[in-house]
């Protein structure tokens, strides 16, 4: 079986949007096409096209060369070939056709379930696709004949089975790539449930690969049953194109004919499904290597608990919107586990807009993603206690985890474009959630999203709700994921380096947005920087970041006036330094109507 070339996870968009339609453009995928599909009609009309009974025998038909009656000539048994030919036609896709369902059926879920939970689950089931890729299939299927005196459809199933190896190896490759996409992050800071992100993410991105893979099948499993018939496995009740080379094996010397015609039939068949495949999968193929990221998985939150310095638990923090205790962080490695924050505390109170600042590697993104349940497999978080709202977040089982952080917390990522699933609408993305996670009927949810949208300065948002993400600049996509943060009306909104990925004009007017709509909603904000110059104007209270840990924190303007520790010192510095970035961004902030702090 062939291994495919996947699309590059997250790309693509378009070749998987309109792949259809730019199928449909290669005139070798339109000619293999049209033959499947005349094949297939062959079969499926039969019974109106066949010009005589596949089984009536007519003695003068024997061995019969083609005539004006009958086009294709006689069998050995005095059987009209081309009606057995368009029967048999029936039998093969039929035969074809339950093996590829059977596979699809075993090998995608398993795949999918193996690449999205990985650890046990991609164990067991690997060990099971590698077991059955080392049965000899040809004897388990002479075993199966004889067992169930060789029932068709029986033996399709055997070979369905025997595909899904190769359906597990692509879906499982997909979903591998997948689950390290920023979407899936924020669909489970969303609250979405693992069922509705493998229905919405993971089949759908398996959707193309899988049916590349089973044009190849289909391919492969007509060869198999022919194969079977040509060797008298199987029932002769219906024609099939096995039996006829059988038959023309036996005359070849005498009248070639009789096999060339299955025989051809046979070889249209499978080369056009081996070319469908072909050209699917140069269509969808992007040979290039997905963009390294930060990996952030299964989370790991909370769930050591640690003793408060009074050797008692740490109180619940009812009156804060975000607060962590004592948080630390640390990464399995080779050498050993690597501690990479080293007992941080925060608090942020409901309505408070808190900057997290600190030069890169210096732990602000650790910190957030323990408190979001979003550290990668092999990290690890303790902390004396993380309270979202006042609940213990730490010690909630996780499906409870991620119902509350669907809820109460809104997250607004790094890089908008990654974040947004190219597969489905930006307005499928925003009301999704909101159905799912906040009980809305679809009109309510379609209404909020609209009004989220116009909120955050989409004005055509009809238009941007049936885009694509691909169909949206950077900035349109990051008031898009503004929109789908705060639709649910959060008490908490955490803001990853919102304007990175942003040009300077867009940054100041994502800022402005952020804050306008944190005093609208009251929202607790927190913002997580390396520049002290962004957050110098929006938030009111600072957290300084080095080396996992924080030196200092205090409200903006002290921190700015009076910095405690030279390394605050050098940060502010710094940015007023970086003077083109800054003289720029000023004077888009001033543009946007903002005063700026200096
Ligand atoms: N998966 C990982 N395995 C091991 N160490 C990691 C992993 N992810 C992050 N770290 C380490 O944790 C430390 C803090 O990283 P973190 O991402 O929190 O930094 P940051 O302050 O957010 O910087 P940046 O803005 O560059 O992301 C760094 O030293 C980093 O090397």
């Amino acid at each position: 079986m062939t291994d495919l070339a996947m699309p590059a996870p997250g790309a693509p968009l378009q070749a998987q949007q309109r792949l259809w339609s730019r199928y449909l453009r290669r005139p070798l995928g339109v000619t293999a096409l049209a033959v499947f599909l005349l094949v297939v009609l062959a079969g499926l009309l039969a019974p109106l096209l066949a010009p005589y009974d596949p089984h009536l025998v007519d003695y003068d038909l024997t061995q019969a060369p083609p005539s004006a009656e009958h086009w294709m000539g006689g069998d050995s048994a005095g059987r009209d070939i081309f009606s057995r030919l368009l029967y048999g036609a029936r039998t093969t896709v039929y035969g074809a056709a339950v093996a590829c369902v059977v596979g699809i059926g075993i090998g995608v879920p398993a795949g999918v379930a193996a690449g999205y939970f990985g650890g046990v689950t991609d164990r067991i089931c690997s060990w099971v696709s590698d077991g059955v890729q080392a049965v000899p299939g040809m004897i388990v299927l002479l075993i199966v004949a004889a067992g169930t005196g060789a029932d068709f459809t029986v033996l399709m199933v055997t070979v369905g089975a025997f595909m899904a190896p190769g359906y597990y190896r692509i879906s499982r490759s997909r979903a591998l790539a997948v689950r390290k996409e920023p979407y899936i992050d924020a669909a489970r800071v969303a609250g979405l449930t693992h069922t509705k992100i493998l229905r919405a993410h993971m089949f759908r991105a398996v959707r193309a690969p899988v049916i590349i893979q089973s044009a190849l099948t289909a391919g492969i499993a007509m060869g198999m049953q022919t194969g079977l018939q040509f060797l008298g496995v199987g029932t002769a009740s219906a024609p099939d194109w096995g039996q006829m080379m059988n038959d023309g094996f036996r005359t070849m010397g005498t009248h070639p004919l009789i096999l060339l015609w299955p025989s051809v039939a046979l070889g249209v068949t499978m080369a056009a499904l081996a070319f469908m495949g072909s050209v699917l999968a140069d269509l969808v193929s992007v040979r290039t290597e997905p963009a390294p990221r930060r990996r952030r998985r299964t989370a790991t939150t909370g769930t050591g608990r640690r003793t408060a310095p009074t050797g008692e638990p740490a109180p619940p923090a009812a009156a804060s919107a975000l607060r962590i205790e004592n948080l630390r962080v640390s990464y399995a490695t080779a050498q050993g586990d690597k501690e990479v924050v080293h007992g941080v505390s925060l608090d942020v109170a409901p309505g408070e807009v808190l900057g997290i600042v600190g030069e890169s590697g210096s732990g602000k993104s650790q910190t957030m993603f323990s408190a979001l349940d979003l550290l990668p497999a092999n990290g690890r978080a303790t902390a004396d206690g993380i309270w979202i709202g006042g609940l213990p977040v730490g010690h909630l089982p996780p499906a409870r985890r991620h119902a509350l952080l669907g809820t109460r917390v809104g997250y607004v990522p790094q890089e908008p474009m990654s974040n947004l699933d190219p597969c489905y609408t930006i307005g499928h993305q925003l009301v999704e959630p909101l159905r799912a996670v906040h009980g809305m009927t679809k009109a309510q949810a379609r209404a909020r999203a609209h009004e989220v949208l116009v909120r955050v300065g989409i004005t055509d948002a009809d238009r941007v709700m049936a885009s694509y993400p691909h169909q949206v600049s950077g900035g349109m996509a990051q008031r898009v994921l503004i929109a789908g943060a705060v639709a649910g009306k959060p008490e908490l909104v955490v803001a990853d380096e919102p304007t990175t990925a942003l040009d300077v004009t867009v940054q100041a007017e994502v800022l402005e947005l952020l804050r306008e709509l944190q005093r609208e909603y009251h929202m607790a904000l927190v913002i997580v920087t390396h520049n002290f110059g962004v957050v110098a104007d929006i938030c009111d209270r600072v957290a300084v970041m080095r080396d996992g840990r924080v030196v200092e924190s205090g409200p903006v303007e002290q921190i700015f006036d009076r910095p405690a520790d030279p390394y605050t010192a050098e940060l502010i510095r710094a940015s007023q330094d970086d003077t083109d970035s800054r003289d720029d961004l000023d004077a888009a902030w001033h543009e946007a109507g903002r005063k700026v702090h200096t």
